[in-house]
């Protein structure tokens, strides 16, 4: 069955991102989190993005008004028994995953297909808590949802194809370019993003360079459009330390993958990056 209505467990930074791409192409969503503030502070986020879009002449005004009304808010789970799809985005805990879904699969419809958008857990391991492990697969969105076209999507163990087929599709109808990945720690891009971010700080602990040197020859010489060091603080550096450290768990602590002391020493000290104007550069 075909997917239309779809369910977004979480509404941060990467379920409302993921609901208002949905809600742009025409589909209805149902936004589901733990208290109506958060959800209202979700929705607001959305309702300015769509407006920008229609200001900027890409959603006209029918489209605006039809995307608008085709949101529902919810904080009650059951709500989301009407969904084709739930896709899970909520905090990158394995446990709080884990409990959410499972409360997901008791309610939802028999053909329903549940994801997680999940950055670096097995989505084989998030899926031994649902009842239908075929119907289960990671759909991993990149920030901004919206703007990014890559979604890695997630063949569990377990997933079958049928599953795999209807998610591809629906990626596709909404204007996403997506990539099925073996469920491998770190999938591909955050696979890739471990050597990147790790030798940067291997060969500025070796005083082979500083970083502004090292972002400078990536984005010159590289065409990178951010060097390792700016995103490290983009991304932040605690999250990013905490993904080479699953990537790095996941591989059986292969010494490829290793992280660097120094990036745990910067989270001790609470330099990590833009949201604390501290990182590997000052921000005022
Ligand atoms: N932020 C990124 O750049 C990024 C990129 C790709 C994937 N991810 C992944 O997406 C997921 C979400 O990340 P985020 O950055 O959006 O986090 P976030 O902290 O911005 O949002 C998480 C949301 O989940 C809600 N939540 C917490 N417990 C809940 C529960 N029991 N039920 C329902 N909602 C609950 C929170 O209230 C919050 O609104 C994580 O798995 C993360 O690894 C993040």
């Amino acid at each position: 069955m075909p997917i239309n209505k779809v369910g977004v467990m979480g509404s941060g930074t990467m379920g409302s991102g993921i609901v208002q791409l949905i809600l742009q192409n025409g589909f209805p969503a149902i936004m589901y989190d733990i208290n109506e503030d958060i959800l209202e502070k979700g929705k607001n986020s959305i309702v300015k993005r769509l407006n920008r879009l229609h200001e900027k002449g890409r959603l006209t005004l029918k489209e605006l008004n039809s995307a608008k009304s085709n949101l529902t808010l919810s904080t009650e789970m059951k709500d989301l028994n009407v969904c084709d799809l739930i896709i899970e985005a909520v905090p990158e805990k394995l446990e709080l995953k884990k409990n959410v879904l499972e409360e997901a699969s008791t309610i939802c419809k028999d053909h329903a297909i549940l994801a997680t958008n999940t950055s670096s857990l097995s989505v084989t391991q998030i899926s031994t808590s649902v009842e239908k492990t075929e119907h289960f697969i990671g759909m991993h969105f990149f920030n901004p949802a919206p703007l990014m076209p890559l979604v890695e999507v997630v063949k569990g163990v377990k997933t079958t194809s049928s599953t795999i087929e209807l998610v591809m599709e629906f990626a596709k109808q909404l204007h996403k370019t997506p990539v099925l990945c073996e469920d491998t720690p770190g999938f591909i891009v955050n696979r890739i993003a471990r050597p990147f971010y790790n030798e940067a700080i291997r060969i500025m602990k070796d005083q082979i360079a500083a970083p502004e040197q090292i972002d400078r020859i990536m984005k010159e010489a590289g065409n990178f459009k951010m060097g390792p060091f700016e995103l490290q603080d983009l991304i932040g550096i605690d999250v990013n330390f905490s993904s080479t450290k699953t990537v790095h768990e996941g591989f059986f602590g292969e010494s490829r993958f290793r992280p660097h002391p120094y990036q745990e020493r910067m989270v001790q000290a609470g330099l990590l990056g833009r949201k604390t104007k501290k990182g590997f550069y000052d921000y005022e």
